[in-house]
Parts: C-alpha cells; sequence; structure tokens
C-alpha cells in the first residue's frame, strides 16, 4: 500500500487480496470442542452453533466476543438514476443521510436494539458515478481511492463489521455487477428495488442488459467490473471487507446491493469472504441466486428489502445470541448434568 491509502491502486488491491490471512483453525476447533461439552444435546443450538466456531476462527479465540460491534452505512449517488431505474428521486440519499444523523431511520432503532456503534460514510453525494448506460461509472483512480476510503470503516478495537449501503439506484447497480460477474441474463438479477413495477421494470431489465453489453470487453477483472458498473459506496464496501479480512474482524453482510460488492472479492479468489456471513435474505428476488453463487447461506429471512445496513443489524442480534450461548452457558461437568 501507499502511504496514503486514498492512493492505492488496483495493482495495489490485488497485491493485498492474494495475501488475504486465513482462519484460526486451532480457535475454531477449540469452540467445536467447547460446544460439544455445553448443556444441551450435541447440536441442539443449530446454526447458532456454526456462528460461534465461525466467530471464532476470524477472532482467533475460543470464546470470541462483541464489545465493539460497528454498522458502516456507506452513502453514495448514482449516475444510472437518470435511466428512471428506482421508485424515488436521488435526493433521497442525501436526505436519508440527514436523517441516519438525527437517529429517525430503521438502521439507527436496530443500531440501539443491538448495541452497536452506527458509522455513516457519505461518499460526495453531490458527485454520482457516471451513468453506467454511457460509460464506465468510475475512473480507476476515483474507484481505488472509494475502495480504500472503505478500508477505513475498520479501526483497532472493532470486534464485528455489518455493512450496508444507502443510494438511489444502486439495486441496478447491484444487479448490474451480478449480472457481470455471475453471466445468465439481466432479468434473472433485476428486482424491484424501492419497488418498479410494469414498465418500469421492463426499463430496469433493458438498462442492466444493455450496460453489462456495452462493457462486454472488460467484464473479465472483477475490479473492472465493479469500475464500470459499481457505484463509490459499493465500491468502498469492497474496501471494508478487505480491511476487515486483513484484520481478521467478522463480516456481517446486508442484502442485495451489498452482497453484490462483496461478490467482485468472491470472484477474485472464492475464499475471499471466508470471513463473511449474509446476515439475512432479502426480498429482492434475486439475493437468493447471488447467494448460491457465493455459496453463503443467510442467517434470517425476515422478508426486508429495506438496505442501509438494516439486515445485517438484525442479524447482529442473532450472532450476539450464539456467542451469549458459547460465552456463558454451563459444561456437562460444571453443572452436574448427566451426559447421555
Ligand atoms: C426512504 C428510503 C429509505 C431507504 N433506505 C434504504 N433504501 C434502499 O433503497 C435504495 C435502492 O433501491 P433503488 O435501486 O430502487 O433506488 C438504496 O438506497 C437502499 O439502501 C431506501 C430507499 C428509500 C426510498
Ligand atoms: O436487499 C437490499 O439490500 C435492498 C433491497 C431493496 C432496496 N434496497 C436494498
Amino acid at each position: 500500500m501507499s502511504e496514503n491509502p486514498s492512493k492505492a491502486t488496483f495493482a495495489e488491491l490485488r497485491e493485498l487480496i492474494s495475501h488475504f490471512p486465513g482462519a484460526n483453525e486451532t480457535a475454531r476447533n477449540f469452540a467445536r470442542e467447547r460446544e460439544g461439552q455445553l448443556t444441551k444435546p450435541p447440536g441442539a443450538l443449530g446454526r447458532l452453533e456454526e456462528v460461534s466456531e465461525w466467530f471464532a476462527s476470524w477472532q482467533g479465540k475460543d470464546r470470541p466476543e462483541i464489545k465493539r460491534p460497528r454498522v458502516a452505512v456507506f452513502a453514495g449517488n448514482h449516475g444510472v438514476a437518470a435511466q428512471g431505474v428506482s421508485a424515488f428521486p436521488q435526493e433521497v440519499t442525501v436526505q436519508m443521510v440527514a436523517n441516519f444523523q438525527h437517529g429517525g431511520a430503521a438502521v439507527n432503532q436496530l443500531c440501539k436494539a443491538h448495541d452497536a456503534e452506527l458509522r455513516v460514510y457519505e461518499m460526495a453525494l453531490e458527485n454520482p458515478t457516471e451513468d453506467f448506460t454511457q460509460a464506465p461509472a468510475m475512473t480507476e483512480e476515483e474507484c481505488a481511492t472509494a475502495v480504500s476510503y472503505g478500508m477505513m470503516a475498520v479501526e483497532d478495537g472493532l470486534d464485528c463489521l455489518c455493512v450496508g449501503e444507502m443510494g438511489i439506484a444502486n439495486s441496478t447497480s447491484g444487479a448490474a455487477l451480478a449480472h457481470a460477474l455471475f453471466g445468465g441474463e439481466a432479468r434473472d438479477w433485476v428486482g424491484p428495488g424501492t419497488g418498479v413495477q410494469g414498465e418500469a421494470f421492463e426499463n430496469k431489465v433493458r438498462v442492466v442488459g444493455e450496460a453489462v453489453a456495452l462493457h462486454q470487453a472488460a467484464m473479465t477483472d472483477p475490479l473492472e467490473v465493479l469500475r464500470h458498473l459499481g457505484g463509490f459506496e459499493l465500491a468502498a464496501i469492497v474496501g471494508a471487507v478487505i480491511a476487515a479480512r486483513i484484520a481478521r474482524v467478522p463480516v456481517i453482510l446486508d442484502g442485495y446491493a451489498t452482497t453484490a460488492a462483496a461478490s467482485v472479492l468472491f470472484k477474485m479468489d472464492p475464499h475471499a469472504l471466508d470471513h463473511c456471513i449474509v446476515g439475512h435474505l432479502s426480498a429482492e428476488p434475486s439475493h437468493i441466486h447471488l447467494l448460491e453463487a457465493i455459496g453463503k447461506q443467510p442467517l434470517v429471512n425476515l422478508n426486508m428489502r429495506l438496505g442501509e445496513a438494516s439486515g445485517a443489524a438484525v442479524a447482529l442480534g442473532i450472532v450476539k445470541s450464539a456467542l451469549a450461548c458459547h460465552n456463558g452457558m454451563a459444561t456437562f461437568a460444571e453443572a452436574g448434568v448427566s451426559g447421555a
């Protein structure tokens, strides 16, 4: 990396990603052994046990903890909004950022409910990306700078990072990323987002298909896919996921657009998202296909389709519940309970 992280280049990002640390398998094994000794039939806490073991393997502790969770919401504006792909106008992005700052959004309440710090990272909202039906969304410098900016969301002392986004039209950007990364038809990857229907939905499908076709020559390189079809906030999500990996901070990803951004890293290295879980299954219909493509099972399915890290923040409560059982339960020996 250069001294100033805002100067990172794609070459430096590739270098970082090629040296990602792995999980601590010793800690995972100790955590698994402990799960087997706790006062419950083996496996009776189901997915919670798996979550505790996964968390242990990234924190490198058999008794992993969440004392300082952060919910990071990256906000950016999209030139492609000009194509009429969202049910809402672009100014909603900056208005919702103000709402986050005043505590009025869903994610504010979810952070309060789960004792998480909310940080909103506003990315030059007055400067949207280029409309990617006309030109690449970003230059390499802009894209790499946005990735580097996202990396700054991971600070010393954080022990869990929830990641999400705010950006009108970014479900179109997410769909275009997914289509470019995983193929198929544009229609497979497009959903209603904030609620586009009928002719507007058909237009969204057309926009995604035409954009991926326009930039076809660049689509073999995941970082170029991000540069051509992503957004500033989606690039920042890539950076946050990279920085969390380097710091071994477990990550909870939010819904469709966030998962699509993170999938850029999956395409570069199928193990690049091993430190991430997907917090929830979005009601955006393509989310399930995307999760199949990256081999992830969402933690909960509440029919949410909001974004702004709301699903990740809900899932944080589940992860905290898993760790509470893992750390606080008595073993059979401690409690004097007979084994099977
Ligand atoms: C009031 C409001 C609050 C939101 N919070 C998140 N989103 C979500 O909707 C946007 C994506 O949908 P599309 O691609 O259709 O524009 C993103 O900003 C996402 O975070 C919101 C959308 C609205 C309208
Ligand atoms: O799944 C998401 O993240 C999502 C879905 C619809 C609108 N905004 C976000």
